[in-house]
């Protein structure tokens, strides 16, 4: 029998959403599935935190749905929301004349209150301290935290319960090059254990080393899904006759998508295991190979000229 198709881990229909008279998001369709890193960017004003706000469920939408893990954010609230870590302010809000380690122990108890929710216990606290390296802020006051390590203790109470989706708005605003790095490196490893993360950033050279998809929203609408992974499959060789090579390279049945960029013949091989195979059959065809790399995708380029048309 067939597995059953994996419920996804966001599903956002038709989602519009009004302030008073002024429409702020157009008919929104999304889809996250587990294990995917979602980048939402685009300009200020686009609507991006409102469209966070009404995915957490802070935010209702006039019309259309959201379902976290299968499950309506709007009418059962508590149940969707019981897998869901989300940053949806920054910096989070924290009780200022408490610890980080008082504040988090708040937000265990909350997250036993959900369903089936466990409370996390001391250890998984000073864990979550620790991968965010605030232990040395562990036991002071959050009134004397900076604006950055308020964002990392945001980001700490997020992932606290091991959640299975994660929503982030803006979570390196703020935050130095290694806190930055930082965070990268949490939500890859969260997401390879298979938790769905969104998060929204102007940060763009950044999201394209690291994120799966990207969501370009522009006025309220999401004008266009990147899915990044299938732009880095591309490679390029620099050959002696690049329109020759690409009806060649059309022959080996790894490489599709084939076009020219003088003096560049590109292919996309699925992975960087299928190159040398690839030079292996220019070679056979008699062609010169100067060079071999990846043809980096430049995300930055294609949103601007994304957004400009939009
Ligand atoms: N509570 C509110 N009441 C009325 N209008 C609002 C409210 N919140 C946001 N807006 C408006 O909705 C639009 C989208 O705002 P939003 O904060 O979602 O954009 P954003 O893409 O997150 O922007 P930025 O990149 O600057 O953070 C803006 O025009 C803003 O003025």
């Amino acid at each position: 029998m067939p597995a059953a198709p994996a419920v996804p881990a966001i599903e956002v229909r038709g989602l519009h959403k009004k302030y008073g008279p002024h429409a702020i998001l157009h008919d929104i369709d999304l889809t996250v599935q587990p294990g995917e890193v979602y980048a939402l960017t685009g300009p200020n004003g686009a609507g991006k935190s409102t469209l966070i706000r009404t995915v957490t469920g802070l935010a209702f939408p006039d019309s259309g749905e959201v379902r976290l893990l299968g499950q309506d954010v709007h009418t059962h609230g508590s149940r969707a929301r019981a897998h869901l870590g989300a940053v949806v302010e920054a910096p989070a809000r924290f009780y200022p004349q408490f610890t980080g380690t008082q504040n988090l122990r708040i937000h265990a108890d909350l997250a036993a209150m959900t369903p089936g929710g466990q409370r996390p216990g001391r250890d998984r606290i000073r864990e979550v301290l620790a991968l965010l390296e605030l232990t040395r802020m562990a036991d002071r006051k959050v009134g004397e935290y900076s604006l950055g390590q308020r964002q990392r203790l945001g980001v700490a109470s997020a992932i606290l319960a091991g959640p299975q989706v994660l929503i982030l708005d803006e979570p390196t605003s703020g935050l130095d090059a290694l806190g930055i790095g930082l965070i990268h490196r949490i939500v890859t490893s969260l997401a390879s254990g298979g938790c769905a993360v969104v998060l929204s950033t102007h940060h763009l050279h950044e999201i394209a080393t690291y994120a799966h998809t990207v969501g370009i929203l522009s006025a309220g609408r999401l004008v266009d899904t990147v899915d990044l992974r299938a732009r880095r499959a591309a490679y390029r060789f620099r050959v002696d006759d690049p329109v020759g090579a690409a009806g060649w390279l059309e022959r080996l049945p790894t490489a599709s998508q084939v076009g020219t960029r003088t003096p560049y013949v590109i292919a996309h091989l699925g992975s960087e295991a299928q190159v040398p195979g690839a030079l292996a059959h220019l070679a056979a065809g008699g062609f010169q190979v100067y060079e071999a790399s990846p043809d980096h995708f430049d995300l930055y380029e294609y949103y601007r000229a994304r957004v400009e048309q939009a």
